[in-house]
């Protein structure tokens, strides 16, 4: 059995203090990018020779980073490939799949900002073709192909190119492929890294370029969509996985330690606790220690658990509060009983924020709606998750009348002079008759 002891702090230590800093460094995204400059100048080559060198710089990242030798015509799974993925989905996973599709579909059409009529002021043009970022090194994750893909489908994206690095000889995992297919998507490349980033933003000699980059992934893969930012969109910085829980003294001990293990076990993944009850807390840790070892992925998930971790105790609720919202977790539970709505209430600052003790975060990665891709290391201060309306556009409409014209006239003319634009001016008058 594991001794997570070390994990538990309380605001009544002499190193609290210092515990909550080394915390807050770990999950800032401020010292994640000043002390992360290394990576982000390598990536920044490998984004500029794709730029310069198209396949071939792609296929020769591939090898030195996956291990893999493709030549480029070998880049894009075949459809015949996907086709029998496809066919061996057991039927009782392809039936979860698609009620989990249906919720999202559901979700993302209703809050659509492009289907709301707006007549003569602004104009939605859905984006015409997205690149999705699909995880496979550490861990497949299929579920994210339905939490990125269905919000471009909803949005009414044409056309979707899915990246996701090969695993052995070559291969993406199945039931990545086969959810492509049954979502109809068939453009699938088997790369990863910033170099499949790279070849989506730039376009290469057999990758057409895209209008936006989305989707989660390691240091590589997000620090490659900062980096082609301009040349296409992206998404937010979608990177390690955490959790931040708010308890009061009645919340359920072994379900908060099973909802902080879920989190741990992506690696790196996080699961932090927040409350004002000692007793609590110590219930936690001990429930985490017994659960952790039952786990397929124990160890990864016991070291996530030791560097990323922790069990915090404060003074009183207005402190778990104020916690959270200076913490701006990618996923907060909040387990507060029949007040847990109430205390959602004052939450600023949470990627997806879950309420009341039957809200796993893995009723949100796998089946509520929302899509499970969301801002991390504290970015959810300022960014959103992803959604359909990251795939949509919009164009402002400017349709005056003479009247409106000539109304405006004499504020339009003033404001161009003063900046000595004369043919700004003039572009007025000139209509108007006023023009000399
Ligand atoms: N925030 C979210 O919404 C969300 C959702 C799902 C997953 N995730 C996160 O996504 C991440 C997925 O990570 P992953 O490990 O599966 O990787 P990945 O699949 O995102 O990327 C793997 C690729 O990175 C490249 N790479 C690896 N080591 C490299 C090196 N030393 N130099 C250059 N390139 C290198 C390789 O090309 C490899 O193919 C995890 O952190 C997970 O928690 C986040
Ligand atoms: N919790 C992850 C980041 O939000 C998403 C995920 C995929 N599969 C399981 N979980
Ligand atoms: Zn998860």
């Amino acid at each position: 059995m594991y001794n997570f002891s070390s994990i538990l702090t309380s605001w009544k230590d002499s190193d609290f203090d210092d515990k909550l800093a080394r915390l807050r460094r770990e999950h800032s995204m401020t010292e994640y990018l000043l002390h992360n400059q290394d990576i982000a100048g390598r990536v920044r080559d490998v984004v500029m020779d794709v730029g310069r060198r198209g396949d071939k710089a792609v296929c020769e990242y591939t090898e030195r980073f996956d291990n893999i030798r493709f030549e480029p015509s070998e880049l894009r799974v075949s459809e015949e490939a996907m086709h029998v993925s496809h066919e061996h989905l057991p039927e009782s996973l392809l039936h979860s799949m698609r009620r989990s599709i249906e919720n999202v579909r559901d979700y993302q059409s209703r809050i659509f900002v492009g289907s709301c009529s707006q007549e003569g002021t602004v104009k939605y043009t859905p984006l015409k073709r997205a690149g999705l970022c699909i995880p496979g090194a550490s861990a497949p994750l299929p579920s994210t192909v339905i939490m990125t893909a269905v919000p471009a489908i909803a949005a009414g994206v044409e056309q979707i190119a899915v990246i996701s690095p090969p695993r052995f000889e070559g291969s993406i995992h199945p039931v990545i492929l086969g959810l492509c297919w049954e979502l109809g998507i068939s453009e699938v490349y088997r790369i990863g890294g910033a170099q499949a980033v790279a070849a989506l933003a730039w376009g290469t000699e057999t990758i057409p370029k895209v209008d936006k980059i989305a989707g989660p992934g390691n240091d590589y893969v997000q620090l490659a969509k900062k980096e082609v930012f301009g040349l296409v969109d992206m998404d937010s910085f979608a990177g390690p996985s955490d959790v931040l829980i708010m308890a009061d003294e009645n919340a359920n001990p072994s379900w908060i330690a099973a909802d902080m293990l879920s989190q741990a076990e992506h690696n790196p993944g996080a699961g932090i606790v927040v409350t004002y009850s000692e007793s609590l807390a110590r219930e936690v840790v001990s429930e985490v220690e017994a659960q952790c070892s039952r786990l397929s992925r124990s160890s990864e998930t016991a070291e996530c658990l030791e560097k990323y971790s922790a069990v915090v105790v404060v003074e009183d609720e207005k402190a778990v509060i104020d916690f959270a919202n200076n913490f701006a977790a990618e996923h907060l539970e909040v387990q507060f009983g029949r007040r847990s709505r109430e205390i959602a209430e004052k939450i600023q600052n949470a990627g997806a924020i879950f309420v009341g003790p039957y809200s796993p975060v893995a009723a949100g990665d796998y089946f509520a709606g929302p899509s499970h891709t969301l801002p991390t290391r504290q970015s959810s201060k300022y960014f959103s998750p992803l959604s359909s309306n990251d795939f949509v556009k919009s164009s402002s409409i400017i349709d005056f009348s003479e009247k409106m014209l000539s109304e405006g006239a004499d504020d339009i003319i003033r404001l161009a002079e003063i900046e000595g634009l004369d043919a700004h001016a003039k572009s007025v008058k000139i209509r108007l008759g006023k023009a000399d």
